[in-house]
């Protein structure tokens, strides 16, 4: 295991990775499947679904129970949407191997019903990023989820959300300085088997063998105006759009973080999460991807 973590800068390998051929289709760019909340709380989901399809999924569609098909139906056009009411139909949709990239948890609500959704899209074997209430629906016995990691799943917790799941790692590093960030994240990979995102100022992304990255929005790259509601959904956008296109999880990890805070800045003071995905156009063309 190295010891020091590498430092996300982007550069040439990155940029490559993100270019899109002349010659495929949009089902060789991957689709995507967004689970969203009830009524009324499907803002997050469509935050990350669009984050999705601006970088580059082929398509995206967003799942939803039957009370919220209408309030998404309005607000969504290049996005399709799909009627998801219960765990035994997210099984009959993913009978559609085409879905090769999942996200659950941007206000997916807590409970039971999240947690069977996260175990049936785990069950599907597909790459999933596990966000927000699909992580804190398992505060209570989070040996549970631990039990159905499997190596192509993202987890993107908040220093918050992390708390909920290690909390024995988190007591003393999560609020420390980036190295103990550091060492926490990678017990934590160690011990889900899969790759931990901890959010914040300082990103740590750790997979379970030990390889270990930081992307910083400090000092030259400060970027204070991440902090808003939303963000982070987006940002689970990104990393699931990523894998849809066949992104290595820690490989889609490392490029969302990074390009996240390319866009925050890009845009800078007044952002709010909407504008995140939609900068994503102007940060490609700056980079030549
Ligand atoms: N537009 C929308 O519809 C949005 C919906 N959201 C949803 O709202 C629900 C609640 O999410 P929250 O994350 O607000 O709430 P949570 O209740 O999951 O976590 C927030 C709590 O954790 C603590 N905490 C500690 N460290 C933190 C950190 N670094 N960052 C954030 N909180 C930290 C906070 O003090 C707070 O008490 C989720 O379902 C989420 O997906 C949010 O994502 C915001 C946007
Ligand atoms: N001070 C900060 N500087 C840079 N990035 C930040 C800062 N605070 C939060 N972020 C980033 O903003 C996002 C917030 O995500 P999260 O806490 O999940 O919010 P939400 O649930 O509202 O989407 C994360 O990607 C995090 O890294």
């Amino acid at each position: 295991m190295s010891k020091d973590p590498r430092h996300i800068t982007g550069g040439p390998a990155m940029i490559d990775a993100l270019r899109k051929k002349p010659q495929q289709h949009k089902y060789d760019h991957g689709h995507a499947l967004i689970l969203s909340g009830g009524a009324g709380r499907g803002g997050a989901a469509r935050l990350a679904a669009r984050g999705a399809l601006r970088i580059g999924a082929g398509l995206v569609t967003l799942g939803c129970p039957p009370a919220a098909l209408q309030e998404n139906a309005a607000q969504l056009t290049a996005i399709m949407l799909k009627r998801v009411e219960d765990a035994r139909a997210l099984k009959e949709v993913l009978e559609d191997t085409r879905l090769n990239a999942l996200c659950l948890g941007p206000a997916l609500g807590l409970g039971k019903d999240t947690r069977a959704l996260v175990e049936t899209a785990l069950a599907a074997g597909r790459a999933t990023v596990l966000d927000a209430d699909a992580l804190s629906s398992f505060a209570e016995a989070p040996e549970a989820l631990f039990e159905m990691l499997h190596p192509e799943t993202v987890l993107t917790p908040h220093a918050g959300e992390f708390a909920r799941l290690f909390p024995d790692i988190a007591e003393a590093p999560a609020e420390g300085p980036a190295l103990s960030r550091v060492g926490a994240t990678r017990a934590a990979a160690a011990r889900a088997g899969c790759i931990v995102l901890l959010k914040g100022a300082h990103t740590v992304i750790a997979d379970p063998g030990g390889r270990c990255a930081v992307n910083s929005a400090l000092y030259d790259r400060s970027a204070p105006w991440l902090a808003t509601a939303g963000a982070g959904d987006v940002l689970a956008g990104f990393i699931t759009g990523l894998l849809a296109r066949g992104f290595a999880p820690m490989q889609a990890a490392e490029t969302a973080a990074w390009l996240h805070v390319e866009c925050a800045l890009r845009f800078g003071p007044g952002l709010v999460a909407e504008d995140l995905p939609d900068m994503l156009p102007q940060v490609f063309r700056a980079l030549e991807v």
